[in-house]
């Protein structure tokens, strides 16, 4: 096992309903590095997300290597409350009556929802969260009467509370609006350059979210990667236009993020 990689999956092939959605699957991540993940609806990101949590399982003959923990051989409920998995979707699973501060707050324990009664100094550090991601006015209200992008300003906040080694941005942006969306991506940013330390996974189905700080990443197609590396390898028209069947042209801003159009 290569302790220097926080994730490092080898040949991973996961059936779910009695369905192969991931084939043969063959992915490393150094510790510390930032690499997106970018695939269309269905393409198996999300399985992959619950591959690297241990909540679904590849086949025998496959190994899945977590900060350093082989599956199979470690403690998952002690590894999870190493990384944060922050997704729009998460919420839905939950006890939604959670105001905003509870919900932050279950972050210290790895759960959705608070289950015991926090300290004083505990609250005060999620509302310091709260405040820094501009949700502080959520601290009393219901999950379920958030909007999506509300909800996960709180899963981002729960997510940073605690010190994770390895977070994983599970299309964070897909309900926000256009300044949402950028203020978040900003936010990230900043979260990148702040802890070089921490691995981060960015998971996404629009090219345009992925920022430069992502360095390498790959296209995810019906289970498979179908390509890997640096992110100027795998942001070219031609491969994009061959995993989308799209004729896609590139535009790059100032800051060095893609925009995809059509010909
Ligand atoms: N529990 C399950 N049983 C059967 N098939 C499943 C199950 N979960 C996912 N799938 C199938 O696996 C494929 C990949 O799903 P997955 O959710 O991983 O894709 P995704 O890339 O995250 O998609 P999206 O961007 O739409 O969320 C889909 O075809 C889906 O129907």
């Amino acid at each position: 096992m290569n302790t220097e990689l926080a994730i490092d999956i080898k040949h991973a092939n996961v059936f779910l309903g009695g369905r192969e959605i991931i084939h043969d699957l063959n992915w490393q991540v150094a510790k510390g590095g930032r690499c997106f993940i970018l695939g269309a609806n269905g393409a198996g990101k999300t399985t992959l997300v619950k591959t690297m949590m241990g909540y679904a399982w590849p086949k025998f003959g496959a190994t899945v290597d977590v900060l350093g923990n082989r599956f199979g051989q470690t403690n998952l409920v002690e590894l999870r409350k190493k990384i944060a998995w922050v997704s729009p979707f998460m919420s839905q699973f939950t006890n939604t009556e959670s105001t905003g501060l509870e919900m932050v707050l279950s972050g210290f324990d790895g759960t959705l929802g608070l289950t015991r009664k926090a300290t004083a100094e505990e609250v005060d550090t999620a509302k310091a969260l709260m405040e820094r991601f501009r949700c502080a006015h959520l601290i009393d209200q219901e999950i379920f009467t958030m909007s999506s992008g509300e909800q996960v300003k709180i899963m981002i906040a729960r997510a940073l509370l605690t010190k994770p080694e390895l977070v994983i941005l599970d299309e964070p942006s897909v309900y926000l609006d256009m300044a949402g969306r950028e203020f978040l991506l900003e936010e990230i940013r900043q979260i990148a350059e702040k802890l070089p330390e921490v691995t981060i996974i960015f998971i996404t189905q629009r090219i345009e979210d992925i920022l430069p700080v992502f360095n390498e990443g790959m296209i995810l197609a019906k289970g498979r990667i179908v390509e890997y590396g640096d992110r100027e390898t795998v942001l070219r028209e031609e491969v994009l236009s061959a995993a989308y069947g799209l004729p896609i042209k590139l535009w790059k801003n100032k800051s060095g993020r893609f925009w995809a159009m059509l010909e």
